[in-house]
């Protein structure tokens, strides 16, 4: 055992996360704790040979120091800012060779960011200067190949003296040159202050633990768009609390609220700089910090200058200091994000509008009266399409190429479905229902599925307690058909599929038990994307289950033999997640989900 871990001093035990005021490390004293976290406790210390003066000491809780000693060398080196917090002191406590490490920086006298917005309730213009500030020391740290890589308003303390913003906590900073010392495919990090791209990159190599996630200096500006929406709203534009999954979905593809929609006060170039930030795609946000920082200025130039004069929140009369919240909306996530378009080339032989025409008469003669119903009656209604063939196993013998295409998870989980309906109890087999039937006019059903479209706009689902029912059992993957999904080039690879391919925004659909078939979603491998996979959904209590053993390739129309199931996003457990509704052998699930290719159906 090293010396440290046993922390025995004259007898009494020693707990480096809770010294208390006198202890001494090094040649500091304790006065008080400021903040334990989950790699540092952090202390107000004074010198021995100087008391009075205040410093902040980071204690490295972490058995590997080395964490701690690239944050020392960071901050001490190429992090050196007027805006990020000045090292003094560096030493090992409590064997000065082999102890914990730890640093003495300048105690930050303010507040985090969010806590200053709420209780001293700036005004806009400070706020824009906070923000413009930390925009601009991005840029020279960027310069330098210096990523902060956890920036988030507890990092970003607000300091009472001139109102000037200093950046701390570069425990998973990251500088060009330097070993990687994640362990992880992203860094370590919290997931409502991650980038689409961060999240999109760990749902396409969830298979990939080896791969690492080539954080940017977009990553960066996108967490300060976070800090920045939170400071002017009092909320996170995607607020943590939220089932993990739909968290990462609405990230990834659903636009947050403006600023100014949520706090009307938000002068309207503010809001749209803080925006910008958070444009799903990095190259549509500011390159740099420089040019983040003159979005964020602008309004203060404009004629917009008094709008900037106002201070963020109203305040509660007769409670000084007492700030009004701006409400969240129940439905936040009304827009999906704009998705890139695939570049399709369609030979020009007749004027664009034809083939328009074309495609939008095929589609609603195709789509059935689901589609009539929702264009007549303004309902968004989405049941599974029938399973129209029966499965054959041949092997196909050409292998159509398909160039890969970005994952891309549709946003069916957080649209504003209006109604979701249930299949008829005596409706047969198979698993998936025709939206033949008109919904029923029923209060009470009415009430149930608006009830089911709130809780997935607003994100916060109950399921219906239901009857345990066993899991399925597990099953082998023949071995001719792991050397067909070989060539197919899709062993272990996880992408998107859909229940009703035929909307590409919706929220649920209802499924049933028995046979069924799901939409890839992106082309994989060589698989063509819309293909059909053809197999059986079991319906759980709390998830959905669903293998899947033939192929049809979209456009060659090939079958192959493959084993498949459903998961959901970068869950760590098997099928998709039941909404409210539903019964034991029909349930409500969003119409999204990923298929992932395995040996063993239990993997
Ligand atoms: N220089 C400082 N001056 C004042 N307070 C500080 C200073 N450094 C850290 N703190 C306080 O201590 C808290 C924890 O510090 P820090 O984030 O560096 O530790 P950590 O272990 O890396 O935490 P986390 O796991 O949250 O990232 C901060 O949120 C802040 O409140």
């Amino acid at each position: 055992m090293r010396r440290w871990e046993s922390m025995g001093l004259e007898g009494s035990q020693v707990f480096p996360a809770a010294l208390q005021p006198g202890a001494v490390v090094g040649r500091w004293r304790v006065l008080g704790t400021l903040g334990v976290g989950g790699y540092g406790a952090v202390y107000r210390v004074e010198p021995l040979d100087a008391p009075g003066r205040s410093f902040a000491l980071k204690l490295s809780l972490h058995p590997d120091p080395a964490r701690a000693l690239r944050e020392m060398a960071l901050l001490l080196d190429r992090a050196w800012h007027p805006n990020v917090v000045r090292v003094h002191a560096t030493g090992r406590w409590p064997d000065p060779v082999e102890g914990l490490p730890y640093f003495v920086m300048d105690c930050v006298e303010g507040m985090a960011l969010h806590t200053w917005a709420e209780t001293v309730n700036p005004t806009f213009r400070q706020v824009a200067m906070v923000g413009g500030s930390v925009a601009m020391t991005l840029g020279v740290l960027h310069a330098r190949g210096v990523l902060h890589r956890d920036l988030k308003p507890e990092h970003l303390l607000i300091r009472t003296r001139g109102q000037v913003p200093v950046l701390i906590d570069f425990g998973a900073g990251d500088q060009t040159g330097a070993t990687t010392l994640t362990t992880t495919t992203l860094p370590p990090g919290t997931l409502h202050l991650r980038s689409p791209e961060a999240i999109r990159f760990q749902q396409r190599h969830w298979r990939q633990p080896e791969l690492r996630y080539p954080y940017s200096e977009a990553d960066d500006l996108y967490a300060l768009g976070v800090c920045l929406y939170r400071a002017v709203t009092g909320h996170y534009p995607f607020p943590p609390g939220q089932e993990p999954e739909l968290l990462s979905v609405a990230i990834t593809e659903r636009l947050p609220p403006s600023p100014r929609g949520i706090n009307p006060q938000v002068p309207e170039t503010l809001s749209r700089a803080i925006l910008r930030l958070l444009e799903k795609e990095p190259e549509q946000r500011p390159r740099t910090g420089d040019a983040a920082h003159s979005e964020l200025m602008r309004g203060l130039l404009s004629g917009e200058a008094a709008e900037f004069e106002a201070h963020l929140f109203d305040e509660i009369p007769g409670t000084p200091n007492q700030i009004r919240r701006p409400v969240w909306p129940d439905q936040p996530y009304l827009t999906p994000a704009p998705r890139p378009a695939p570049a399709v080339v369609v030979p020009r032989r007749f004027p664009t509008w034809v083939w328009v025409a074309v495609a939008v008469c095929l589609g609603l003669l195709l789509a059935g009266p689901g589609t009539w119903e929702v264009l007549f009656r303004g309902w968004t209604r989405h049941t599974t399409p029938e399973v129209l063939e029966t499965v054959s196993a041949p092997v196909g013998h050409k292998l159509a190429s398909a160039p890969d295409r970005p994952h891309s998870v549709p946003v069916a989980a957080l649209a504003t479905a209006a109604s979701v309906v249930a299949p008829k109890k005596e409706e047969p087999s198979p698993v998936t229902t025709k939206p033949s039937v008109p919904p029923s006019p029923k209060i009470g059903r009415t009430l149930k599925t608006a009830a089911i479209a709130s809780c997935m706009a607003g994100m916060a689902c109950a399921s219906a307690p239901l009857v345990d029912r066993p899991t399925p059992p597990a099953e082998d993957c023949p071995e001719d058909v792991r050397a067909v999904m070989k060539k197919l080039k899709i062993s272990g690879r996880q992408w998107s599929g859909v229940f009703d391919p035929s909307t590409s925004d919706a929220g649920f659909v209802t499924v049933r038990e028995g046979r069924a078939a799901v939409y890839t979603q992106g082309g994989e491998g060589r698989v063509q994307w819309g293909s059909m996979l053809t197999g059986t959904i079991y319906v759980g209590s709390k998830r959905v289950y669903g293998r899947f053993t033939q192929l049809r390739q979209k456009k060659t129309g090939e079958t192959f033999p493959v084993c498949i199931e459903l998961w959901f996003l970068d869950d760590s457990t098997r099928g998709v997640p039941r909404s409210e509704g539903g019964d034991e052998n029909t349930a409500i699930v969003p119409n999204l989900m990923s298929v992932r290719s395995v040996w063993r159906y239990d993997e």
